[in-house]
């Protein structure tokens, strides 16, 4: 399901690691309508590399009867600031038209939610029925629902933790050294993809004997992939937006931040994820008072939630029931 692409220029909120530029476009997309109540929004968060395109990336949550219904919700999903699609970024031209390049500043995560609430407030949106998100979209709902939890009436959180691990923060520096030491992004991408797939996984589908479809060609097309599409700049920019990940950091720590947060919140935890392994959804949901933690048992690793779409789907349509419903309704205890 496509929807247009929409921009609207702000004058960003000060920003946590200082500065304030200017302006900040964000671009992003729209699906269904407002009700009269103005209580049907849904904000759906990109991850890493993906955009406001939801209907390309996570064509199995929408639509007609799916998880997110345009003709039940009024859908919004916003892309990332300093990424390399319609929102500002590294590779866009500042106010003196020169590329931002190395000067877009480093944005947080909070930076990013922050800047989203300024742009729903403009578009008359003061209120969330649900906000969704995968991954580093995962950390966005989470601090949506941490910061803003009197406009958040619910919220899922899917393959991401309260915090940055060491581990996670690990394999980002890595892939900046790719970047730092030969400009490497499709390097930096191949590293990433062994954190996004489970070892199984990658054994049961390149067999060794198999000399054309080998796991190396499969790390080399996503590499050039990605070097077609995205900003290095960019990149590393976002690796660094996700290490800024904390929802404890000045709020007395994970467990206080969490533990004053009453949104009622799906964490959906992928057992095979390497990079935010279920350790960390568990941390997640024994902290938040109103957790509900599901696991999504599937073989792939990280990256499950963009590949097992009608089990992610079925999930999340069990939980938008089970609150409807008053959280009278059970949940399907796996998908
Ligand atoms: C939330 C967001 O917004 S995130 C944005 C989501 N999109 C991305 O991450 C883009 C990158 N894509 C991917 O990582 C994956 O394709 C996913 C996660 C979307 C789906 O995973 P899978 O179904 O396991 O697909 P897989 O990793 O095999 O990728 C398929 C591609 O690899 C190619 N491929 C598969 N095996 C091999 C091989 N051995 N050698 C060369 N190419 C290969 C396929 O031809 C296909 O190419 P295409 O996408 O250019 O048409
Ligand atoms: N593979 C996805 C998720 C990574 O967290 C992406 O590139 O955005």
């Amino acid at each position: 399901m496509s929807a247009p692409l929409e921009t609207r220029e702000l004058r960003p909120p000060p920003l946590e690691g200082g500065g304030r530029p200017a302006t900040i476009t964000l671009g992003f997309r729209q699906w269904g309508r407002r009700n009269a109540a103005g209580d049907n929004t849904v904000l759906v968060c990109p991850a890493l590399t993906g955009d406001s395109n939801l209907g390309q990336w996570w064509p199995g949550l929408l639509g007609p009867d799916r998880a997110l219904d345009p003709q039940r919700d009024h859908i919004i999903s916003i892309d990332v600031p300093g990424g390399s699609h319609a929102s500002s970024g590294p590779g866009h031209l500042d106010t003196d038209g020169q590329p931002w390049g190395e000067r877009f500043p480093v944005l947080t995560v909070r930076d990013v939610v922050s800047l989203q609430r300024s742009l729903l407030h403009e578009l008359g949106i003061d209120r969330l029925r649900l906000v969704v998100g995968g991954s580093l979209g995962g950390m966005q709902a989470l601090e949506w629902a941490v910061d803003q939890a009197d406009q958040v009436d619910a919220a899922v959180v899917i393959a991401a933790a309260a915090r940055q691990s060491a581990w996670a923060r690990a394999w980002n520096h890595i892939q900046r050294l790719a970047l730092a030491s030969s400009d490497n992004l499709a390097l930096a991408r191949q590293i990433a993809m062994l954190s996004y797939r489970h070892w199984d996984n990658l054994n049961e589908r390149f067999a060794p004997q198999d000399t054309d479809r080998t796991v190396a060609s499969w790390l080399d097309h996503h590499g050039e992939r990605l070097k077609q599409r995205f900003n290095p700049i960019s990149y590393r920019h976002l690796t660094e937006l996700m290490d800024s990940h904390d929802v404890g950091r000045d709020r007395g720590g994970v467990a206080q931040a969490l533990g004053q947060c009453p949104v009622p919140a799906l964490i959906l935890g992928i057992e095979s994820d390497l990079l935010y392994p279920p350790c960390d959804q568990q941390a997640l949901a024994e902290h938040l008072p109103n957790a509900t933690l599901r696991w999504l048992d599937a073989p792939q690793g990280h990256d499950a939630f963009l590949i097992e779409q009608r089990r992610v789907n079925a999930l999340l349509l069990s939980f938008r029931r089970h609150l409807r419903n008053g959280q009278a309704q059970s949940l399907e205890l796996r998908a």
